[in-house]
């Protein structure tokens, strides 16, 4: 059902904000401090926006919340270099996530 969906959504918000890695993503990119952010990145995504949406019932389902989660880490590998300090927190938190959206599929 939407809701339970929903409350593995919460359960796995949770971990990914309390992930030691999740330090560049837990708050919206500072447009103003991130020069060529704006222009790169057409959808900005991060974990408070992500909390936010599912606390004003914004996702339907599981897959609106994927899309979103994955869209912090596809903009991640877009602007950051894989070997940067972001660019490696976003492919752990990234491995991180897959893993554990396997174990509470
Ligand atoms: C995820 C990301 N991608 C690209 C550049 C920066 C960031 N992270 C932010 C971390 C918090 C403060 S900030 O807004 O300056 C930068």
């Amino acid at each position: 059902t939407p809701n339970s969906e929903l409350a593995v959504c919460r359960v796995l918000l949770a971990e990914l904000e309390a992930h030691q890695d999740a330090w560049p993503f837990l708050s919206p990119v500072k447009l103003k401090s991130v020069p060529g952010y704006r222009k790169v990145i057409k959808k900005p995504m991060d974990f408070f926006t992500i909390k936010e949406k599912l606390i004003n019932n914004m996702y339907l389902n599981q897959e609106n919340f994927i899309i979103d989660v994955n869209l912090v880490f596809d903009n991640c590998q877009k602007f950051n270099e894989d070997d940067s300090e972001i660019g490696q927190a976003g492919h752990r938190m990234k491995r991180f996530f897959d893993k554990r959206w396997t174990e509470l599929l």
